[in-house]
């Protein structure tokens, strides 16, 4: 039998999983994802979800978002998910299979998010990273401009945007545009996400028509 040497980036990998707590905590609790912590932690800090909510998850899979959201807002709200990757079934969410930049799909979710009303849209989405930082970051910025455009199109006057962005190239030039689109900005570092990586959170608040 020929045993494969692991490399040192995957022996670190292993290590940093290992010895991670919050994915000890998603073991035990059976959750879907590690980022359902930096969702609950964001909640717990801005008092987002309330029962009857309608909550629109982009870049859902594989569903962690989704599960935190379903036991906040309860039956009566509702759940529209959407991920370019296929997502194992999650009662009572409607789930949609394809990329927000692809601007037939964009027509098609419209055609649905159009018969309700909506009070936050959530975007985790991170495109595929390369390493290389003006490269992840300007495909980061072209998604979070997409997100941005289904947000002033589906929310209310007192909606809130939650999305993930990465600091660095290009990051105040979007939070210019974000501040010019919305009441009350906030960017928050959730203690569960890791130390060494450039994501941050926006929370945005009342969205200026
Ligand atoms: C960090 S994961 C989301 C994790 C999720 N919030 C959870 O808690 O389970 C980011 C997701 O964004 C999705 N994504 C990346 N580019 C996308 C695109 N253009 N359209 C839709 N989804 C996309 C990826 O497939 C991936 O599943």
């Amino acid at each position: 039998m020929i045993l494969k040497k692991r490399s040192k980036s995957s022996k670190n990998w292993l290590k940093r999983n290992f010895n991670d707590p919050y994915i000890k905590e998603r073991n035990k609790k059976k959750l879907r994802s590690r980022s359902w912590f930096k969702l609950k932690e964001i909640d717990e800090s801005e008092k987002i979800f309330k029962k009857g909510m309608n909550v629109i998850d982009l870049g859902s899979n594989p569903g962690g978002w989704s599960e935190y959201t379903l036991k906040k807002i309860g039956k009566s709200g509702k759940i529209f998910a959407c991920d370019i990757l296929p997502m194992r079934f999650l009662k009572d969410i409607v789930f949609f299979c394809g990329d927000i930049s692809n601007s037939d799909f964009l027509k098609k979710i419209f055609l649905f998010l159009d018969k309700y009303s909506w009070n936050v849209v959530m975007s985790d989405i991170s495109p595929n990273i390369c390493g290389y930082s003006v490269i992840d970051n300007s495909n980061m910025f072209k998604l979070s401009n997409i997100v941005l455009k289904i947000s002033r199109h589906v929310l209310s006057n007192n909606g809130y945007l939650i999305i993930k962005l990465f600091q660095g190239y290009g990051f105040n030039k979007y939070m210019k545009k974000i501040r010019n689109i919305f009441e009350l900005v906030k960017i928050y570092k959730p203690n569960a996400s890791r130390v060494n990586s450039r994501e941050v959170f926006i929370i945005a608040y009342g969205c200026k028509k």
